[in-house]
């Protein structure tokens, strides 16, 4: 496919995802449509599909309208370019462009750096002069990073066997098991390593939220929000440490066992009342439902469908998710509270209000990662019994 083809089969699952289809679905669906394309044109256009859904407000300003082709004629205006070179008419390029498809420079901080409007002040009050940095963060693609699965090999040999797949990928300082993709990103899912569960996909700062706990031989950890079990397995590569996990939507856990096996490493799965006989535990991690403001660049979609509604919900959610487990806690143990989120109104603000209703309890740890640190944005607390 040519350049131009490609930046008009863009415009059409664009059109697709803006009716409502999911961004993964309708990408899928104009593939099967599309058998011409090769892995490279599919590539290119997935490219183009998701950089435009993260800078979709700047985009559309540039390009005149929110439609697939407003948005793929701000993506080439917005980087200085001169639409009438793609948009050509000729063969599968876009057509030519029209007089009234004028367009402007984004007239807000909000619109040029693709925040909603109402959000924006909620931001810049919790990351102050580093919200412009942050936003910006969020317009720009993710990193690739892997977890080495310490079970299964070190992270020389991990990085060895990526290498053998064509895969190149360096240490990331976030986190001891680490790595960034720098190379063959797209083989990863393929590559013997993956297969072999000796690395998984998981953000840096996702891992070193687990790591930050410090884990020692002995334990019981409860993951009570485990979802796909990506930090239960995290958790269980610490040899001697036994893991629990629980998720009130049971069916997102239906491939951690699978994914368990792979890892060579054990979680027992626990639904509500099995966790009273269980409890109490060393560990509860609360890894909370949130925005995901932290990793709206994976996830451009959420960025537009937050409301402030669904905000005040969440925190909300977070604040009884935090009081309801923190019985299941043993005497000197620890409730490690973490989102993706870099909104203060899911993170310090959800622990102060917390340690303001149990005076019994206090913050003994807590850190955050920024998204233009080279992670996603991550939060967590450490809480103990005073
Ligand atoms: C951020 S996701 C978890 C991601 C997962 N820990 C991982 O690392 O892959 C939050 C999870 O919390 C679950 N959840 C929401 N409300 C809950 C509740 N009241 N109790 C337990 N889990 C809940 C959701 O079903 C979702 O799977």
């Amino acid at each position: 496919m040519t350049p131009a083809a490609r930046v008009q089969a863009a415009i059409d699952i664009l059109d697709d995802i803006l009716a409502g289809t999911p961004a993964e679905k309708a990408l899928t669906g104009w593939a099967r449509r599309s058998r011409f394309a090769g892995s490279k044109d599919r590539a290119a256009i997935r490219d183009h599909v998701f950089d435009a859904l993260r800078r979709k407000r700047s985009y559309a300003a540039w390009g005149g309208a929110e439609t697939g082709r407003g948005l793929m004629l701000g993506a080439v205006r917005a980087k200085g370019d001169d639409p009438a070179e793609l948009f050509t008419g000729q063969g599968h390029a876009p057509l030519p462009v029209q007089p009234q498809e004028t367009g402007r420079p984004p007239r807000s901080d909000a619109e040029r750096l693709d925040i909603p409007d109402w959000l924006w002040p909620i931001l810049v009050r919790s990351l102050g002069e580093e919200s412009e940095a942050a936003a910006m963060a969020l317009q720009r693609r993710a990193p690739v990073h892997l977890r080495v699965n310490i079970r299964k090999a070190t992270v020389s040999e991990a990085m060895e066997l990526l290498a053998e797949d064509g895969i190149t990928a360096q240490k990331h300082p976030a986190c001891e098991t680490a790595l960034e993709v720098t190379v063959g990103s797209r083989k990863v899912a393929q590559s013997a390593a993956y297969r072999a569960g000796v690395v998984e996909l998981q953000d840096a700062a996702s891992q070193a939220v687990v790591a930050a706990l410090k884990l020692r031989p002995g334990v019981r950890v409860l993951d009570y929000c485990a979802g796909g079990g990506g930090k239960a397995l995290a958790l269980a590569a610490h040899k001697g440490v036994e893991v629990f996990a629980h998720d009130v939507s049971p069916a997102r856990m239906r491939d951690l066992p699978g994914r368990a096996e792979r890892a060579g490493v054990k979680v027992t799965l626990l639904d509500s009342k099995d966790i009273a006989r269980e409890a109490p535990f060393d560990v509860v991690l609360v890894d909370a439902p949130c925005s995901g403001s932290g990793s709206w660049r994976r996830s451009p979609a959420g960025k537009w469908a937050l409301t402030a509604d669904r905000l005040e919900e969440l925190t909300q959610m977070q604040a009884d998710i935090l009081s309801r487990v923190a019985n299941t806690v043993g005497q000197g143990g620890i409730l490690a509270y973490a989102t993706c989120s870099m909104l203060d109104v899911e993170n310090s603000a959800v622990i102060d209000t917390f340690l303001r209703k149990r005076p019994d309890w206090m913050e003994k740890y807590h850190k955050s990662w920024l998204v233009f640190q080279g992670t996603d944005g991550f939060f967590t607390s450490h809480l103990t019994r005073v």
